[in-house]
């Protein structure tokens, strides 16, 4: 307890130097009319408040209250030591403090309540957040949120005239956002096919298509995001052909991977804020002064100091007490996960070996060195009653460190971030970046000057470094007198060391130029500067303990508050973004929708008209030719007796050959008579193709495919062979055509006696009964004797004439004859058939091709169809969920966003005066 270390007289610590300091800072304060101070001096009330140019009563009571309330050590005392030990003072004050304390109980309580208050409504909004985070999460999963895209592919800037949806870096708010999306065209996701384009895209689909345009944040949009902005400076590509070179499903993915670790960091964040340590980061350049800094703040020398740069490792100086009162250095080994209580992951060293350890970082990364603070608890940081401070020194920036530190600031568990800079360099290039990347992330930072005994002209100094600051941090800027400081870290003189403890020798640091027992200091002008710049050192205390302490809602909450407001509204932009992109997408899937069902339905019918259509056709086309070739053949069959075929009759003793090549020539003619039934088929053929085709031209369209018909390939292997395979012997009755003679025979029967004798002749050759009767009648008329004189010259003339007759008979009869017997064996194979079935059959089958892919390419159609209507419905239901998670998600996003806003963490707690720059303790 750093009460241990109290004079046993009533003295300060720092012995009686420190409260002529006191006096002469107080000295040098300016008229009360300026600085109303109504606590009286010599009462109990915080030595402290005599630091400073000037401070108030009640804000003395409200720090004293905030102690006492928080820090459970009742009325503890502060400050001017001597006064607060002095019972005859506290005495005579007693009933004036008693009224006082109550006061600050009060006020104590009424600053806990609120604190209170913010810390649970924050804490809420963490997990309203963190639900909503994970929601998106799914549904980004579900439906691929859309990054806004603008940039053109050459790299202009859209126009509020460009006619392809986009989104202007006016979006930055949801109102801005509606103005904006009524006037221009429709969002639409960068994946999603422009109206119009006739076929719907799902999420899955689409993220296999290729991407027409970047879909990522726009340099105006990506000014919007800050906590879900992708990070694309990956590699040596250049930001912008990375944007190109990203697909859908990377940037959902890019996007999981932030929400996932914003979600990782809010939980840290809600256990931070529960948890009621507090942690300072104190950083800055290369030998800025930041060990002796915090050593100034320790009293005590426990950091190394050096002028070259010393500090490799991160050292986090926590209260011995969270070590069982024991000082000791724990180096945390690397790749461990610091655990006081496990051994292994640290080793134990004395403060003394600190020094060594600090400039070795080959071993550790960081280490956690516990000392005993000296200091009253009103005056010390670490051992401050109210919150566990931890002061973490890290090792200067410099492009190696820079990374390191700016990840280390950015954690949730640092409250404040102190930046160190020297005077006399001001902030370098390195500084600038950090404090910029910081300011984005704490609300506020706390700058200490050092090194300004080094300075002549210290006011151009303060102005210039103000003017930087300005720049850079606009809100520290604003509060400048409390978180700006001008100090000299090594003017400040150690305290005596507890006992087994190193540094606070008694002596100020180092380089001296401080207060202390040093030689020298007895001249009055060093004394006076020493003075001066305890002073300045000890109002930078109490703001930095206001910061730690009093303004831990500010300090503490602040980060949650901003990085829940930073993630809010960049879910709320985000969510405004894809509720037009999900509500553009329902109306043109809809749309499409109510496109697409009459088409299908249509289609459907069609394919049904069409196939019976087909069918028709082809059925109609080989009725059509197998009666026209059954018909072509048979008269061909019936014919080919008609005529000789210009095979000329070579004479009676080439009569064999003759019948011969007259069979020949009528075969041939039968043949030809298929061909050219063939022919016909051909014809009509292709007149069935072009007529399928033509319907598949006209429905299926594009898709229709050809199949390339060749007529010519048609009826090739020539079948009909099967006519010359006819076997008809040529006989000697085939020569003569009995139904010719028997004609003539009529016809001249009774006029020539010859003739009827030869006829006789003939017809005993066939044994017929009728010419008996006639040869009876002739004996009867001619008598028996001249019957007998005539009949044998008779019979000669008779059988002369009959074979002359027979003879010159054939070439008339042959074709008769052969034709009769041709026929008759045609009949018996069904010749005419055969062939006609035979040429239908194959036109049947030529047309069935065509008429099976109209068929085929029809009922792809209406698949296609089909599959297009169950996928724009899926994608209407996945819009539609999209429509409503999104709208869902604005609301509630903006509602939770108000939420937050209004937990003012800068406002006064109700009844409370306010603690500002007119507090305690007025900056430099
Ligand atoms: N004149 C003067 N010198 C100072 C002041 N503060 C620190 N120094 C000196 O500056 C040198 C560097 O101080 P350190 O505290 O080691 O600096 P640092 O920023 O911790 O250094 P690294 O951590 O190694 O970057 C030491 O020699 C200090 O004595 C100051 O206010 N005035």
């Amino acid at each position: 307890m750093s009460q241990e270390y109290f004079s046993p007289k009533g003295k300060s610590p720092l012995g009686q130097e420190v409260d002529e300091a006191s006096d002469d800072v107080e000295n040098n304060l300016p008229p009360p009319t300026e600085t109303t101070n109504t606590v009286p001096t010599n009462s109990a009330t915080p030595a402290y408040l005599t630091v400073g140019t000037g401070s108030t009563s009640q804000h003395a009571a409200h720090l004293q209250a905030l102690l006492d309330h928080d820090s459970g050590y009742g009325g503890s005392i502060a400050g001017d030591t001597a006064a607060s030990l002095n019972p005859e003072v506290a005495r005579a004050s007693s009933q004036q403090m008693s009224d006082l304390d109550r006061h600050r109980a009060q006020t104590g309580a009424i600053h806990q309540l609120w604190y209170n208050q913010h810390r649970v409504a924050l804490g809420r909004s963490i997990n309203r957040v963190v639900e909503l985070l994970r929601g998106l999460q799914d549904m980004n999963v579900s439906w691929p949120a859309h990054y806004p895209s603008v940039q053109r592919p050459d790299g202009k800037p859209l126009t509020r005239a460009a006619t392809r949806p986009d989104l202007q870096h006016t979006y930055s708010t949801a109102d801005d956002f509606i103005t904006s999306s009524s006037a221009a065209p429709p969002l639409r996701r960068a994946m999603t096919s422009l109206e119009g384009q006739a076929e719907a895209e799902s999420s899955k689909a689409a993220e296999n298509r290729a991407t027409p345009e970047p879909r990522l944040v726009s340099p105006q949009i990506a000014q919007e995001f800050s906590i879900l902005k992708l990070d694309l400076k990956l590699g040596s590509l250049h930001q912008a052909e990375l944007v190109h070179s990203l697909e859908k499903s990377s940037i959902a993915s890019l996007l999981d991977g932030k929400i996932s670790s914003s979600v990782k960091h809010l939980l840290l964040l809600r256990d931070r804020i529960e948890d009621t340590s507090s942690k300072v980061l104190i950083t800055g350049d290369l030998n800025a002064g930041k060990s002796t800094f915090c050593n100034a703040l320790l009293r005590r020398k426990i950091l190394p100091e050096d002028q070259q740069p010393c500090t490799s490792i991160f050292c986090e100086v926590l209260d011995a007490r969270e070590n069982s009162g024991i000082e000791e250095v724990h180096a945390v080994h690397k790749d461990a996960h610091y655990d006081r209580n496990d051994e292994t992951t640290y080793d134990v060293f004395t403060l003394q070996e600190l020094e060594k350890l600090v400039t070795d970082n080959s071993t550790y990364t960081q280490c956690k060195v516990y000392v005993r603070d000296v200091r009253t608890i009103d005056e010390s940081l670490l051992n401050n009653g109210v919150v566990d401070i931890a002061l973490i020194d890290a090792p200067g920036l410099n492009s190696d460190t820079t990374k390191t530190t700016a990840i280390f600031a950015r954690q949730e568990e640092i409250d404040v971030v102190v930046f160190v800079v020297s005077a006399a360099n001001h902030f370098t290039l390195t500084a600038k970046e950090f404090i910029w990347a910081a300011a984005a992330e704490k609300a506020y930072l706390f700058i200490v000057v050092n090194g300004f005994d080094t300075i002549r002209d210290k006011e151009r100094c303060q102005k210039m470094i103000l003017e930087q600051v300005a720049k850079m941090s606009p809100r520290t800027f604003k509060e400048s007198s409390e978180l700006v400081h001008f100090v000299s870290s090594n003017a400040i003189p150690m305290l005596p060391a507890p006992p087994g403890g190193p540094g606070g020798s008694g002596s100020g640091s180092a380089s001296g130029g401080g207060g202390g027992d040093e030689p020298g200091d007895d001249d009055p002008k060093d004394k006076g500067k020493g003075k001066e710049a305890l002073r300045d050192f000890s109002q930078l205390e109490q703001s930095l303990r206001r910061f730690v302490l009093e303004k831990r809602a500010r300090s503490k909450l602040a980060p949650a508050k901003t990085y829940l407001t930073n993630i809010l509204n960049d879910v709320n932009t985000l969510a405004t973004v894809n509720e037009e992109v999900a509500r553009s997408e329902w109306e043109r899937v809809t749309k499409e929708l109510q496109e697409l069902e009459p088409l299908l339905e249509s289609s459907k019918k069609a394919k049904a008209e069409i196939s019976d259509e087909v069918n028709k056709t082809i059925e109609e086309t080989c009725e059509e030719i197998y009666n026209t070739s059954r018909r072509t053949i048979n008269s061909a069959i019936d014919h080919a007796g008609d005529h000789t075929h210009g095979v000329p009759y070579p004479g009676l003793f080439y009569a064999f050959e003759y019948a011969e090549d007259l069979k020949q020539a009528m075969l041939s003619e039968i043949a030809a008579s298929v061909t050219t039934c063939e022919e016909h088929a051909r014809t009509q053929t292709v007149k069935g193709v072009n007529a399928i085709k033509q319907l598949g031209i006209l429905h299926l369209g594009n898709e229709y495919s050809d199949l390339n018909f060749r007529p010519d390939v048609m009826f090739r292997r020539k079948r009909d062979a099967l006519a010359k395979q006819v076997d008809i012997p040529t006989e000697l009755l085939d020569f003569v055509d009995w139904s010719t003679i028997l004609q003539r025979q009529e016809k001249v029967a009774g006029t020539g006696m010859a003739l009827t004798l030869a006829t006789a002749v003939g017809s005993q050759m066939i044994g017929g009964y009728s010419w008996m009767n006639h040869a009876l009648s002739a004996v009867r008329v001619m008598g028996n004797d001249n019957l007998r004189r005539m009949i044998i010259p008779g019979i000669v003339l008779a059988a002369l004439t009959a074979t002359y007759y027979v003879l010159n008979q054939i070439p008339q009869s042959l074709p008769h004859r052969l034709n009769g017997k041709i026929a008759t064996q045609l009949a018996a194979i069904d010749y005419a058939h055969v062939n006609s079935s035979r040429i239908a059959g194959s036109v049947r089958k030529v047309l069935r091709f065509p008429a099976d892919s109209l068929r085929v390419g029809l009922q792809r159609s209406v698949e296609q169809l089909d599959s297009r209507r169950d996928e724009t419905l899926r994608v209407r239901a996945e819009s539609d969920v999209a429509r409503k998670y999104f709208s869902n998600l604005v609301r509630v996003s903006d509602h939770e966003r108000r939420t937050v806003e209004a937990v003012d963490l800068d406002a006064v707690p109700p009844g409370m005066q306010p603690a500002g720059t007119g507090g305690l303790a007025v900056g430099a």
